[in-house]
């Protein structure tokens, strides 16, 4: 594996002005998952693949970096041990599924690196490649795990609390920011008491890597649990662990504005990777069709999310390569003209 001597906030910042103030990320990795065949009708979703089909996600991260992506996320977002053990796996085997994901992630991109650190721009690629892409450890909210959509509105019930939260998340928060990840991903998070949960267990078990803390929103104001995404930002803009803010899985007309409300509380980097606007049926788990928009329309949203503050752009669910392809390509024309 490729070892490296500077820290990943270093990194992130360093890849940040490589790319002159604006990154790419990948895309959804699920979606990418079920275009090369995979089902994901199971509670555990995409991460079904890291015990049926590894090599698909090793496919699915190569698959982003072709297209440019500079930042990959693994498939670890509704990767549980509790949601292992309900499929019979033991304690010890869900841990080592959940360091699969991160090394699945780091060997496609060190490969990567390998075989494209020298070649020009034109030769193979369509870009230059500086650095090797950096690996972010997906960490999904407990909507996630419960594999019933709750992650689009953080309605966990009314006996959910803090510590409950906490102990939910502690093994694999744990488990994740020791497994060779540069970053954590903390993402599709729906409301300010997870954020805390996971702002707490950041500093309690003295995490070495940092994280970014990623918010959805369903009306461009509130995270999707009504909190305040004003509140959810200043709540996270307080840990020291917490390098980087982000919007994620939330329709793309509602990220501008998001950007511009988070600006106004963090001078932390502002990740944004939407959804394609279109709606999640959790029952069907499919998504709706003809709600969201093309990757045409989605980049012609780059430029006004960098101008308004973006570091670093990619997507989420129903995003593709294509739609990564295309985010790289509108972000080369803005740093040539
Ligand atoms: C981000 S959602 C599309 C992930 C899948 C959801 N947690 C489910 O299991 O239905
Ligand atoms: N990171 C996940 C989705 C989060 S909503 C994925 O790309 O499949
Ligand atoms: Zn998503």
């Amino acid at each position: 594996m490729v070892s490296y001597n500077n820290d990943s906030f270093s990194k992130l910042q360093e890849l940040v002005e490589r790319a002159g103030g604006c990154a790419v990320m990948d895309g959804g990795l699920a979606t990418q998952l079920e275009f090369h065949g995979a089902n994901l009708h199971d509670p555990l979703w995409s991460a079904l693949c890291l015990i049926s089909m590894p090599e698909l996600i090793y496919k699915v991260h190569w698959d982003y970096l072709e297209a440019g992506a500079e930042i990959l996320v693994t498939a670890s977002y509704q990767a549980t041990i509790q949601g292992f053990e309900s499929k019979g796996l033991s304690l010890a085997e869900g841990e080592a599924l959940l360091k699969k994901s991160v090394s699945l992630a780091c060997q496609a991109r060190d490969s990567f690196w390998e075989k494209y650190q020298t070649c020009k721009e034109g030769e193979t690629l369509n870009f230059v490649i500086r650095a090797p892409a950096l690996v972010a450890a997906s960490i999904g909210s407990y909507g996630a795990f419960l594999a019933d959509g709750s992650e689009y509105s953080g309605d966990y019930g009314p006996s959910m609390t803090l510590q409950k939260l906490k102990d939910f998340h502690r093994r694999r928060l744990q488990i994740l920011a020791n497994a060779g990840a540069d970053l954590l991903a903390i993402e599709t998070i729906p409301s300010k008491i997870e954020a805390k949960a996971l702002v707490e267990l950041l500093e309690e078990e003295d995490v070495k890597i940092p994280a970014w803390i990623s918010f959805n929103s369903k009306d461009g104001v509130n995270a999707v649990s009504g909190d305040p995404f004003v509140e959810c930002i200043s709540l996270v803009d307080k840990s020291e662990k917490v390098v980087a803010v982000g919007i994620n899985c939330t329709p793309p007309r509602f990220v501008d504005g998001l950007i511009i409300l988070a600006r106004k509380i963090t001078t932390k980097p502002i990740l944004v990777y939407p959804n394609s606007g279109e709606s999640y049926d959790p029952i069907l788990k499919e998504w709706l069709p003809s709600t969201g928009v093309s990757d045409v329309d989605y980049v012609s949203y780059v430029e006004t999310w960098k101008a308004t503050g973006a570091a670093v752009v990619g997507g989420c669910c129903r995003t593709t390569p294509c739609t990564i392809r295309a985010i790289k390509t509108a972000l080369n024309k803005i740093s040539c003209a």
